[in-house]
């Protein structure tokens, strides 16, 4: 049965990083290409008018995904503003003054993970019913004030009304690992430990935490990825075969491969902070906070069983991309009596900035001998033209469409993994801006080594 779609939509956290990056040219998006035509009101502290959030929102749009004229008037039109604080319980009655008619809100909590309950127990008494609450990762800032958030949210929403947003899980790539790997039969018989040597999954940011200091420095690279983003991408590439059509079909599976994933111990980490982090403004001197992990997992299953898994990201670092590396095991026994590279043969996907999927190969090099070479199948690649995937999560959640969102159970099972491993007494290693991380890294690695560092995104044709 439809849903009804949402007659309004609230942003908290409108002055914020994710509001300039992502959330305005979302914003612009749907406006654009889906007639988006409700109340668009942005909720914060920092003591604007509504003409200064508007030229926020076009500053966001020349500098991230483009500015067209007339969706933008629209959607300035649609736009509103309430200057306060959470905290305050006049700010929510100043907001049901700008609701207006609206009945149905979509609420998007884009702000620190500290204020989730404390803006839902204020929403709560707004009164009426079928509002939905747009939650931002990291759910929680460990397993157990995870559970207590659900808690809270459950007391005001019921479960169908919220949204726990992973926006890796609406971008293309991501989503694309899934139909590759399902949509074509011979990936299947390959897909485990008879084949599979090691997977690598990178993340790999060429910036540092720029004005994010304050929120930084209370999450750490654990919290802010690892535990969400990378995790997520892990059970795409991992998962057994959905069975059945429901929403839930996809979730079942991911749930079930979190819950075998070995939780992660001190041995199996290594974390890293980069050299400077701690004179950014909102940063606390002698943090330790980390800006770069790499992890070292095993999948307690019968598919997976014995097959390392490395995931590595981190902030200053040489580049930005993020690319998976599924190293295919050799033949039993070498006929050519050739030494061969690592990870010679390999399925490659990259997610970002650019976006492939290379199949790597051993081929014959042309001539007499019986030697080869290593040579990539591009099977597709293309420039990232597609919906972007905050444009595509909040357009869902306006319909009530939740697949492509997390689940309690999913949450829970990504806090298990990381659990033993946020509270560590060790500090992080520094490392230099620019690297490839602490040399430790290579350590963790070892033999199953070396790390395949992603390359820069090629020119556009
Ligand atoms: N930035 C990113 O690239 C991404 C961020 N996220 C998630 O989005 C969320 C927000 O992150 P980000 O935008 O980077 O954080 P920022 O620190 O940049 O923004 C926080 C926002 O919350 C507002 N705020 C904080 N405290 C209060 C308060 N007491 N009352 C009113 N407003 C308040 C701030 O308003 P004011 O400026 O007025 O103080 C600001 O608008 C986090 O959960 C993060 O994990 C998810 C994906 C990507
Ligand atoms: O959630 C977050 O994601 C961004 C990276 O997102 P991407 O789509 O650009 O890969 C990261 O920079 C940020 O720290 C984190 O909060």
């Amino acid at each position: 049965m439809p849903r009804p779609v949402s007659d309004a939509l609230v942003f908290f956290g409108a002055t914020g990083d994710l509001a300039y990056k992502q959330i305005f040219p979302a914003l612009h998006g749907l406006v654009r290409d889906e007639g988006l035509d409700v109340p668009i009101i942005g909720v914060a502290k920092a003591g604007w008018s509504l003409d200064q959030l508007t030229a926020r929102a076009r500053d966001s749009l020349s500098s991230h995904g483009g500015l067209d004229i007339k969706s933008f008037s629209k959607l300035a039109r649609l736009l509103r503003y309430v200057d306060s604080d959470y905290n305050d319980p006049s700010t929510y009655v100043r907001l049901r003054q700008e609701l207006g008619e609206a009945k149905r809100p979509l609420h998007y909590l884009a702000i620190p993970p500290s204020l989730f309950g404390t803006v839902a127990e204020g929403l709560s008494k707004l009164g009426g019913t079928g509002a939905r609450l747009v939650v931002e990762k990291p759910f929680g800032h460990d397993r157990e004030s995870a559970h207590q958030l659900d808690r809270i949210l459950n007391r005001f929403f019921p479960e169908e009304n919220i949204f726990r947003i992973d926006h890796y899980l609406g971008k293309e790539p991501v989503q694309n690992i899934l139909y590759t790997r399902f949509s074509n039969a011979m990936f299947e018989p390959i897909w485990n430990r008879v084949y599979i040597n090691s997977i690598q999954i990178t993340m790999a940011e060429g910036f540092g935490i720029e004005d994010r200091g304050k929120f930084y420095d209370e999450t750490g690279a654990i919290r802010d990825v690892f535990q969400n983003h990378m995790l997520q991408v892990l059970a795409s590439l991992t998962m057994d075969p959905p069975t059945g059509e429901d929403c839930d079909a996809i979730r079942d599976q991911k749930a079930a491969l979190l819950k075998a994933v070995r939780p992660l111990n001190d041995a199996h980490i290594v974390r890293g902070q980069y050299s400077g982090y701690q004179s950014a403004p909102g940063v606390k001197s002698g943090s330790a906070i980390e800006t770069f992990v790499a992890a070292k997992l095993f999948i307690d299953s019968w598919r997976w069983a014995d097959v390392p898994i490395y995931i590595r990201a981190g902030k200053a670092l040489p580049l930005t991309a993020m690319e998976i590396m599924v190293d295919f095991k050799r033949p039993p026994r070498e006929s050519f009596a050739e030494v061969v590279a690592p990870a010679s043969g390999h399925l490659r996907i990259r997610i970002g900035p650019d976006v492939a999927i290379a199949l790597g190969l051993r081929v014959k090099r042309p001539g007499e001998r019986m030697e080869g070479q290593d040579l990539e199948l591009i099977l597709t690649e293309q420039e990232s033209t597609s919906m972007p995937p905050y444009q595509r999560l909040l357009g869902d959640a306006m319909h009530g469409v939740g697949d492509l969102f997390g689940r309690q159970d999913i949450v829970d099972a990504q806090w298990r993994i990381v659990e033993a491993v946020l509270n560590l007494e060790a500090p992080p290693i520094a490392y230099a801006q620019g690297s490839w991380g602490p040399d430790e890294t290579n350590q963790l690695i070892g033999t199953d080594g070396p790390w395949h560092n992603p390359k820069p995104a090629l020119p556009c044709p």
